[in-house]
Order: C-alpha cells, then structure tokens, then sequence
C-alpha cells in the first residue's frame, strides 16, 4: 500500500513539475540557466575540480550549455551519459565538441561512441550534476522515472565501494524545488542543488 502510495505521489509530482518547467517562458528558462551555470562554475573553481560530468539538455530542462562550453574554454574534461534502453543504464563519454552527439534514445542529444568512445566501467566522476524534475532541500531529486542515475550510483557504489566519492549535485530551476520529494530506498541522495539563485549543500 505504502509502496503504491508512493509511485502514486511520484506520478503525480512528474506531471504537476513538467507542466510548471515547461510554462516557463525560453526567454526566462536561457537567463536562468545562464545564472546557475556560472553558479556551477564557482563551485567547480573553488574546489578546482578539472573533470566533470554533466548532461546535453533534453525538453525545458536547465540548459548546461555555457557551463560545458566555459569547461572546454578552462581546459576541463567534460563527461557526458549516453542511455542503454535495454537495461537502463549509461555509459560516459568525453565531449569535446558538439560534434560527436547525436540523437539517441529518448531523443536525448548524446555522445555518438564512434566519434567518443565510452570510458571503462567503473569510471568515477568527481561531481556529476543530475537533472531532474524537482528537488528538495534535504537532498531528495524526482526524474522522469527511469532509474538511470539511481542504477549508475549503484554500479559505482558496487565496482569501486567507498572509493567512488562522486559529489552528486542536481541542477534545476527554483520552480522545481518542492518542500519533500518522497523518497524510496534506491533513490540517490544528492550532495547539494545548484539553482540561478544560488549552489545549496546539505
Ligand atoms: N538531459 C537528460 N539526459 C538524461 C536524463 C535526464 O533526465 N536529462 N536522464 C535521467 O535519468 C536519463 C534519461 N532518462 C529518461 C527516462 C525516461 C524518459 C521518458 O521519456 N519517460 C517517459 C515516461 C514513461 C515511461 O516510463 O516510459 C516520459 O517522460 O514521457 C526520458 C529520459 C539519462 N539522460
Ligand atoms: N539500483 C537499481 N537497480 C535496479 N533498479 C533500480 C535501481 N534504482 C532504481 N531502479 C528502478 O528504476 C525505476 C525508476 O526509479 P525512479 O522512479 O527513482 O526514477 P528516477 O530517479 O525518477 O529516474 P531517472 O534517474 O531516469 O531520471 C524504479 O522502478 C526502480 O525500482
């Protein structure tokens, strides 16, 4: 019963988020992703991290676009997910140019693995930034319910144990913040958000 309940909010939180990202205008959604892009940079500058792992933006999701081309400018290594429907997980791959994506499942804008070959299994990112449909403050994120980043920290968690130290940090617009997203055992915690307002750490 508990379990239904929770798929039950789950579904019910995607759908009311969805429609609230996508009634923002592109003009606000561009300014605003441009805000919490240079908010990303900060973090990274100030803990000089040299490689990160971010995605290529999909529907009206916080674009990240300026973020990765400022860590190409830095001389950063950018890290960028490609889905396996079939099993539902990633592989990561170097972005160097826009170049070497091409569509892939779900339409998503992915590395092509001929023009970037995925990194061996179990590589581990120092920070990867997580897009998703709403967040919390204490670290809960709701996706579009695949379970691809779940199922990746899992794989990490699994391959190099305590070793993996990835900081997990959701990127998402101040609209998608919600008091408490209902959280279930395989959910990944996040480490902090990075909104246009502000980068919060938990
Ligand atoms: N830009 C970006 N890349 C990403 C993610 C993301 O959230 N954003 N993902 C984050 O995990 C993964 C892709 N996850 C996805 C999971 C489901 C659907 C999807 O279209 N789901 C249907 C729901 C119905 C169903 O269950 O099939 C939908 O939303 O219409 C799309 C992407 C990996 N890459
Ligand atoms: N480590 C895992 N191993 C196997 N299945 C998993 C794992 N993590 C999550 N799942 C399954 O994936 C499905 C989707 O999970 P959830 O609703 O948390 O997705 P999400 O985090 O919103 O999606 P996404 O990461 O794609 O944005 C669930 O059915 C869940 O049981």
């Amino acid at each position: 019963m508990a379990e239904w309940n929770q798929s039950g909010d789950k579904a019910y939180i995607r759908n009311q988020m969805a429609q609230k990202r996508n009634s923002l205008s592109a003009l606000q959604r561009e300014q605003w992703s441009k805000a919490a892009c240079m908010n990303a940079e900060a973090l990274l500058e100030s803990r000089s991290i040299a490689a990160f792992m971010a995605y290529v933006p999909f529907r009206s999701e916080l674009d990240l676009t300026k973020l990765i081309e400022w860590g190409w400018k830095s001389g950063r290594e950018i890290i960028v997910p490609r889905c396996i429907a079939a099993d539902r997980s990633m592989t990561l791959h170097y972005l160097q140019s826009w170049d070497q994506l091409a569509s892939g499942a779900y339409g998503i804008m992915e590395p092509d693995p001929l023009a970037a070959p995925p990194l061996e299994k179990g590589f581990v990112p120092d920070i990867v930034f997580v897009p998703g449909l709403a967040f919390d403050r204490k670290g809960g994120r709701l996706g579009y319910g695949g379970g691809y980043y779940d199922r990746f920290a899992a794989s990490q968690l699994e391959l190099a144990g305590e070793a993996a130290q990835t900081l997990w940090i959701g990127t998402a617009f101040e609209a998608q913040l919600v008091d408490e997203v209902p959280l279930e055992e395989h959910d990944l915690p996040m480490h902090g958000l990075i909104t246009e307002r502000d980068v919060y750490l938990f």
